[in-house]
């Protein structure tokens, strides 16, 4: 059995793919919204996936008290979200493992999710997949590879066949501080490269952004514990990748419209406008170079406009790579 928390793209997406594939395993996706998850069960069809259908296997419920008493538990819901989330059911979900699919870092404490984690629930195992993919892409079954990584080797290995599918090939780590730092740090890089292409700073400066962003995301991983080939693995650099160069990814199209002037919707979810500023606090307390994360921190919060924080990164001392 697998539980799936927060019905939202990435959820549904991961419990359609993980159903699809086998009647042997059967999935269970929890939604706090009663209507909404009632017309998913009955529909067969949700707004956050257009064109996919829900396979048959696939529960779709708005009660915690149904919860399966079994098998690893999916928290997929928005970074910020999680603690709450994790106070809330606090009774249903000690003890069980729990699998972290948000990508970010806690606003109010500068935590990654693994550690928001220890401190609700500390007797919980935790666990963390990230990588690239889209959902959509994943609901469509198209091929994806992901970073499952967990404490352990056997539990990383365990968790490894659980959730593996046919098209969503999970490779294992033990470290879960690399993988939750690639998956939260990109989406801070890709808010800059949205930035510079909505600005029409063209894709030379892109490449430039990325290349950077990616060595600050190697610094602090390396500051706060992770091992470095994690982060040129999937969870970081792939991730890295994907995010800073499609349209399809939400943080950079964030960060485009900023380039353009243009508002963008406040109900869609962009982790990296919290995790800037979230990541920038750590770094100024650790006294870390991050320069790209500094300018998009003012980006987000309209402090400065591109054109300003371009110039604060080319005016920089000239520095050894
Ligand atoms: N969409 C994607 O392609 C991918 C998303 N992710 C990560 O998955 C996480 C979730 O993203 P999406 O599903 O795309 O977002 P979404 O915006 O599509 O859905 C978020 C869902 O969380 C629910 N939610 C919000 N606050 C909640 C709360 N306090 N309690 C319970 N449910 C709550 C919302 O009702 C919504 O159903 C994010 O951290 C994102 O970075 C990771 C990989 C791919
Ligand atoms: O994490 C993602 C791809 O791996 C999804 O990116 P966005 O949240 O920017 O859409």
């Amino acid at each position: 059995m697998i539980s799936i928390l927060g019905a939202g793209a990435f959820g549904t997406a991961l419990a359609v793919s993980m159903q699809r594939e086998s009647d042997a395993r059967t999935v269970w996706l929890w939604g706090r919204n009663a209507d909404a998850m009632a017309q998913m069960q009955a529909s067969r069809e949700t707004p956050r996936l257009p064109g996919v259908t829900l396979p048959d296997g696939l529960t779709c419920a708005s009660e915690m008290s149904a919860l399966p008493d079994h098998g690893p538990i999916l928290l997929a819901t928005p970074m910020q979200t999680l603690r709450a989330l994790l106070t809330t059911h606090a009774d249903q979900l000690s003890h069980r493992t729990l699998v972290i699919c948000c990508k970010g870092i806690e606003l109010s404490s500068g935590l990654r999710a693994s550690q928001v984690l220890a401190e609700v629930l500390p007797d919980a195992t935790p666990a963390t997949l990230t990588g690239p993919s889209f959902a959509a892409d994943i609901a469509r079954g198209l091929p994806t590879a992901l970073t499952l990584a967990c404490g352990t080797a056997a539990c990383a290995e365990t968790l490894q066949t659980q959730l593996s599918t046919h098209n969503l090939r999970l490779y294992s780590s033990t470290d879960i501080i690399g993988a939750e730092l690639g998956g939260a740090l990109k989406n801070v890089i890709a808010i800059a490269c949205g930035a510079a292409i909505g600005a029409g700073l063209g894709e030379s400066a892109r490449a430039a952004l990325l290349t950077r962003g990616y060595a600050e995301m190697q610094r602090m991983a390396a500051a706060l514990g992770a091992e470095p080939e994690t982060l040129a693995g999937l969870s970081g650099f792939g991730d890295l990748t994907l995010t800073c160069t499609s349209e399809q990814s939400r943080n950079y199209r964030f960060g485009a419209s900023i380039g353009r002037g243009e508002a963008f919707d406040p109900a869609v979810t962009v982790e990296g406008a919290a995790t800037a500023r979230a990541t920038h606090d750590v770094a100024t307390q650790r006294g870390l170079d991050m320069p790209i994360t500094a300018v998009v921190t003012g980006l987000v919060e309209a402090r400065l406009d591109v054109a300003t924080a371009m110039d604060m990164l080319l005016s920089r001392p000239l520095k050894k790579e």
